[in-house]
């Protein structure tokens, strides 16, 4: 049976939650960070945690997918105040786009200004191979090109416009710091840049469908993201994501390859620690940052 699936939620509805979930932490977290399959490792890295089941808390979801946790946990990432969504929801569990998206903008009531997402993506540039983590700099939202995207319905100017650019969706200096950081590292060999699809799943493509994916430009395919960056972005949050490639999608018919979960789920684990350091890096740089803003 089908979650239940609610279309559209109020600003009230997303100030209670954030309310509910501040009344209990005295963490203020100013990054928000949401992990991709087999890639929530990241919120164990949190100090003195506050979690939460999702089931516990008013108005969320529940993760029904293997590898998303399914809690929200409070903390310091190298005593930054942080959030993580230690699992994400998807539009093939069943639930609207709204519901899928609805923790995002509760990240903005809570006080978040960064969201960093992660993703596990299967690679269709041909350059890439698996385990290279690309950041991500663009994306296609097909489902949007259908008619489904999360701001859909009346729109409410507390969170923002009723039309809002996403040219510049994913923020280019965050881009920037994380190719530093990664050389700082020594990720070079494996870290990327690319155009992120999202497709709703939970199908992987077929042949057809990826050749026509790559020809329209994107790098890598997921079920995910897109929609959490639109409504990022349309509260003014600044957003940075990146995909961990896990498979390379299968472009030839004579290919004996496979796409499956547990691939991506083992892909996950053996890159996990380096895409938490490059993340945790990031946020200490990203306070500092901060910081220096406040003080000029
Ligand atoms: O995007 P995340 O949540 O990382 O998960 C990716 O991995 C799953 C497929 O294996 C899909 O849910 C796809 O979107
Ligand atoms: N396709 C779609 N989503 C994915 C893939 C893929 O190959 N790998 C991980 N998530």
């Amino acid at each position: 049976m089908f979650p239940e699936t609610k279309n559209g939620y109020t600003y009230e509805d997303c100030k209670a939650t954030a309310d509910w979930l501040l009344a209990q932490t005295d963490v203020r977290p100013k990054v928000g960070i949401v992990c991709g399959s087999g890639l929530g490792g990241l919120a164990d890295m949190l100090k003195n945690q506050v979690a939460f089941n999702y089931k516990d808390i008013p108005n969320f979801p529940q993760s029904t997918v293997h590898g998303h946790a399914g809690r929200l946990v409070f903390g310091t990432l190298k005593g930054r105040p942080c959030v993580c969504m230690q699992g994400r929801f998807h539009l093939y569990e069943g639930y609207s786009i709204q519901k899928i998206t609805l923790p995002i903008r509760i990240f903005k009531l809570l006080g978040v200004e960064t969201v960093m997402l992660t993703n596990a993506a299967g690679g269709l540039n041909q350059d890439f191979k698996v385990g290279d983590i690309m950041i991500i700099k663009d994306h296609l939202n097909m489902p949007g090109f259908a008619g489904n995207n999360p701001l859909s319905g009346p729109n409410d100017e507390r969170f923002g416009v009723r039309f809002p650019c996403m040219s510049d969706a994913y923020d280019r200096e965050l881009q920037q710091m994380a190719m530093d950081v990664g050389q700082e590292l020594g990720y070079g060999d494996f870290l990327k840049e690319g155009v992120y699809c999202v497709l709703g799943g939970p199908s992987f493509e077929t042949v057809a469908e990826s050749r026509m994916l790559h020809k329209l430009g994107a790098d890598a395919v997921g079920m995910s993201t897109a929609p959490e960056v639109i409504v990022a972005r349309h509260c003014g949050m600044r957003v940075f994501a990146l995909s961990l490639i896990t498979n390379q999608v299968v472009m030839e018919y004579d290919s004996a390859e496979k796409a499956n979960h547990e691939e991506v789920l083992q892909t996950g684990k053996e890159r996990a620690e380096q895409l938490e350091r490059l993340v945790s890096t990031m946020v200490t740089k990203i306070d500092q940052k901060l910081a220096f803003s406040i003080v000029v």
